[in-house]
């Protein structure tokens, strides 16, 4: 499936484009075949983005058993270009409470983590830049986050991106089939 601006139920678009892997999400599910993109079959979930999300809850956690019994089997591929944000929001279509582990690429960006309660204060602003991972995990699994900006043109050329930011979060569906 091409990358695209979600179309949300109530008829707003998302600012950031988005590509899935494994399994597509669509406001709030997901599917085997993205069906309100072109109801084609998405990719799939590739062996070497496992390992590299397992080495990341390896280093998180400072624990070499800590990827063990993590397989994700979908990513959110975003695409932040201009003035593309993304408001506060909680992960929560997934049936399991695994970790999510994200990596960005490209332009650095103010990410905005938050609490488990409401989308409001307290939050602590990070700032993610190219090669970064974040786990959420544990108690911060369902944790309120958002990006309320990208920093242009702060990416080094090395990352391969012209200009924008890319973020990747892998995720276990907890779905079968
Ligand atoms: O771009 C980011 O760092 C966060 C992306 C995100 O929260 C999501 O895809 O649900
Ligand atoms: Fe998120």
């Amino acid at each position: 499936m091409p990358i695209r601006h979600t179309r949300l139920p109530r008829g707003g678009v998302m600012s950031v484009q988005t590509v899935c892997i494994g399994w597509h999400w669509q406001p709030y599910r997901y599917t085997r075949v993205a069906e309100d993109v072109n109801g084609r079959p998405v990719a799939p979930f590739p062996g070497w983005m496992v390992e590299l999300g397992r080495r990341a809850l390896v280093e998180a956690y400072q624990d070499p058993a800590a990827g063990q019994d993590w397989t994700p089997d979908t990513a959110l591929i975003n695409f932040y270009q201009g003035e593309a944000k993304l408001g506060m929001h909680q992960d929560k279509d997934e049936k399991s409470d695994a970790p999510v582990v994200s990596l960005s690429i490209g332009d650095t960006c103010v990410f905005r983590f938050g609490n488990t309660e409401t989308r409001t204060r307290p939050w602590t602003d990070v700032e993610l830049a190219s090669g970064d991972l974040f786990v959420f995990g544990g108690p911060s699994r369902f944790a309120y986050h958002g990006v309320p900006k990208v920093r242009p043109g702060t990416c080094d050329p090395a990352c391969g991106l012209a200009g924008g930011r890319l973020n990747i979060t892998m995720r276990v569906t907890g779905l079968s089939g």
